[in-house]
């Protein structure tokens, strides 16, 4: 709160209108002491009087204007000291009860008795209306139905909103489309139609009360659908990101997740809503009470005063002041709206603001309960004193499932052994069901410390193989074989027990790092949460000691300062730094790191492949290297892996594939990728003839045939070995 009255402190706009805001609620909920009158008193001798409220030199006076002008029948002053009522504060007047309990008799400010008559001259400080009553209290107790009706209406609307657009978005499907068609029925009409229409069904003749609740339903009825549809469409893109999809996959409840995940992510656009939401519906109550169909007396609100005392455009010309309350209404829009607009600034992180707070040292951070992507929920096992059984398990809760799976485990087995992996995914192709076979029957592994390639053409199947060893595959996708990590089948793992592998012994790291990050939290938080997950009692200070210290390791300059940093305050390659340094924090034994290189320019290309070297070589950690670049995964990597329409082609050490290629497709890869230091002119840039292989017709025999110049007929007939490799 401090935080944000700090930072409102650098908008005078907003701070004025707040303060008109504050001032305004303050006199609705003291209407009866503020307002000198109740707002149905009349004086029958006063009716159009203007303000009489003047400072002379004895002070705030009420000057008598009782002297009626004979040609223009509008008041005129009357001349002579004797004619001015002192005004007091704390004046003894009406009898009311404060918030309807506490008994005064004191109002804010008012005339004394006058010593001679007795009598209590009234004051105006805006002036009366036709029947004589003081236009501002009318207008001080109006502020009670007008700025209610307001908060009432906005947060019925919003409430609606975020529970049918939030579904709508998040669920999708049927209940999208029933929400949507919902919505489309309140939009279709122009919202000032809609809601005249809905007030023309009901009775014209309610009392006070029952109009304010009808009303206050009409508006919320109207306001919500613009807001559902927006918050939809936010909803359906933010469960895309990745940060949302791997706290599903990690078994977090839908509710937690739209509530720390998704409902932050919109916080601004709420808050933007409803602030420029208030003034929308206490102008269109106006509008109702001014078109007679609003709030029925004797109450008042602001839009019913305008509807009373300006409806004839001679009472505007020779009463000017009874425009008041439209100043008040456009004072209130323009208030709500600076609000509004810096609020929204305020809780954007993208915003320029934020440059203006890190020089100030007052970074805000934005510390949400329970957010955080899936690289950031456990404990750094390798930190965390692992305990070895006779079976080599790292981490307490892998013993469980060493003791029972261990026995197929021998002193040479692969630390990952991936087993006639085979992954279809069911999808709808027009109105059919297709299978989509886009791994066929992998298999390879790889040691403890080793750092395996896989190439290949976009669409091989190199990413749905290794995201198979996590098990993060969706629903629509059926796996078969087996894999073995350290010695455990992952595929018989239930989803509870893969969660103490996926994202902590097995990391990954994507082609656009930015995206694994929730734009809302600081890189710094990122890291307590991940180590807070894995010990609830630790400090900030330690955790972030910590995270400076995996930070420094991962080579990210300045790490102290760059806590406080979110993610959009980094580049690309900062950001794969940071992903790896979480999945360090997590204790990852095995890193994936699916084409992390692909979306940076060749000299940081180079850099996080020397870190990840550097990485193997400091922590015996084991990588899968994914890239299109085969001159790339040579430099880095111990084996390569080929793999073209769900198979592998062809595998063997780098030094293997990049000097003695055997399979025609590794050698048509080979040609394709442009060699350093050779110009174009000097060297042919070759491209692999035909088109990629489409998975769900995958050929009987090597998927290559239709492309390879070396093609046989025996070539397409069951079997994927090559002809030129069997031969040796
Ligand atoms: N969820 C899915 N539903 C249907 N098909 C899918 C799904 N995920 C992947 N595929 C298909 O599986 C095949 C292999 O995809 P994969 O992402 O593994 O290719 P890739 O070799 O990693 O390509 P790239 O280099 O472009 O990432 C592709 O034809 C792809 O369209």
């Amino acid at each position: 709160m401090n935080r944000l009255f700090q930072y409102l402190k650098t908008r005078p706009l907003a701070i004025i209108s707040v303060a008109v805001l504050v001032l305004l609620y303050l006199f609705m909920i003291f209407a009866p002491f503020i307002s000198p009158y109740t707002p149905t008193r009349t004086f029958e001798e006063d009716t159009f009087h203007p303000s009489n409220i003047e400072i002379t030199r004895q002070g705030i006076v009420a000057r008598e204007y009782r002297v009626l002008n004979p040609i223009t029948w509008r008041y005129a002053k009357v001349k002579g000291k004797e004619f001015h009522h002192k005004i007091s504060f704390f004046v003894k007047g009406e009898p009311y009860k404060l918030f309807g309990l506490i008994p005064s008799e004191r109002h804010l400010f008012g005339t004394k008795p006058d010593p001679r008559t007795g009598e209590l001259y009234p004051v105006f400080l805006f002036g009366a209306d036709n029947l004589g009553r003081d236009l501002f209290s009318r207008m001080v107790y109006g502020s009670r139905i007008s700025l209610t009706i307001g908060f009432v209406a906005s947060a019925i609307s919003l409430v609606l909103a975020i529970l049918l657009g939030g579904l709508a978005g998040y669920y999708g499907g049927k209940t999208d489309w029933a929400v949507m068609r919902f919505s489309e029925f309140f939009m279709l009409i122009p919202g000032l139609y809609l809601i005249l229409f809905l007030r023309s069904l009901l009775n014209s003749k309610m009392d006070s009360g029952t109009s304010y609740m009808i009303i206050t339903v009409i508006l919320s009825l109207v306001g919500w659908p613009g807001t559902a549809r927006t918050l939809r469409g936010m909803v359906h893109a933010i469960k895309r990101e990745e940060f949302v999809l791997d706290a599903g996959l990690e078994g977090i409840p839908s509710t937690v997740i739209i509530f720390a995940h998704i409902i932050p992510q919109i916080t601004s656009l709420l808050i933007v809503s409803t602030t420029l939401a208030i003034p929308l519906f206490i102008m269109s109550e106006t509008t109702l009470s001014y078109l007679g169909l609003g709030i029925a007396d004797p109450a008042v609100s602001w839009g019913s005063l305008i509807n009373r005392d300006i409806s004839t455009l001679s009472n505007l010309k020779n009463f000017p002041w009874l425009l008041t309350p439209v100043y008040l209404l456009l004072a209130v829009t323009l208030a709500f709206n600076f609000l509004g607009d810096a609020l929204r600034d305020y809780f954007d992180p993208y915003h320029v603001v934020f440059k203006t707070w890190k020089k100030k040292g007052a970074l805000p951070a934005f510390s949400r309960s329970g957010l955080s992507h899936f690289r950031s929920r456990s404990i750094p096992a390798q930190q965390a004193a692992p305990e070895r059984t006779s079976c080599g398990a790292t981490a307490p809760s892998a013993s469980k499932h060493k003791s029972m799976r261990c026995s197929t485990v021998s002193a040479g087995t692969p630390f990952l052994s991936v087993e006639n992996l085979r992954v279809s995914f069911t999808v709808l192709r027009g109105a059919s069901q297709t299978v989509i076979k886009s791994v066929r029957g992998v298999s390879f592994s790889m040691n403890r410390g080793e750092i395996l390639g896989i190439v290949g053409e976009s669409g091989s199947g190199k990413s749905v193989t290794t995201t198979a060893i996590p098990a993060l595959h969706p629903s629509n996708a059926t796996v078969e074989g087996k894999i073995f990590f350290d010695g455990v089948e992952l595929t018989s793992l239930s989803q509870k027990e893969m969660r103490t592998y996926r994202g902590k012994k097995i990391g990954l790291i994507f082609q656009e790092p930015g995206r694994s990050f929730d734009p809302l939290q600081n890189i710094g938080s990122v890291f307590l949460e991940t180590f807070r997950n894995s010990d609830p009692k630790i400090t900030k200070e330690e955790a972030y000691k910590k995270a400076i210290e995996l930070l420094d390791e991962v080579g990210l300059p300045d790490p102290a300062s760059r806590l406080k940093n979110f993610p959009h305050q980094f580049s690309g390659g900062q950001l794969q730094r940071i992903g790896i340094a979480l999945s360090l924090a997590q204790g990852c034994e095995l890193l994936i790191a699916d084409e992390p290189t692909t979306a940076l320019d060749v000299t940081i290309q180079a850099q996080i492949v020397g870190l990840l070297a550097n990485l193997r070589k400091t922590r015996n950690l084991s990588i899968i290297f994914i890239s299109h670049n085969i001159d790339l995964v040579a430099s880095l990597c111990d084996k390569i892996i080929v793999m073209y329409g769900g198979l592998i082609m062809e595998s063997g050490t780098s030094e293997q594939i990049m000097n003695h290629a055997r399979h025609p497709y590794t050698q048509a890869l080979l040609a394709s990728s442009p060699k350093f230091g050779t110009h174009y002119t000097s060297q042919k840039l070759l491209s692999i003839p035909g088109r990629v292989t489409d998975p769900a017709h995958p050929e009987p025999g090597c998927p290559f045939e239709p492309r390879c110049s070396f093609a046989k007929e025996e070539c397409r007939n069951a079997g994927s070995e090559c002809h030129k490799m069997r031969k040796g």
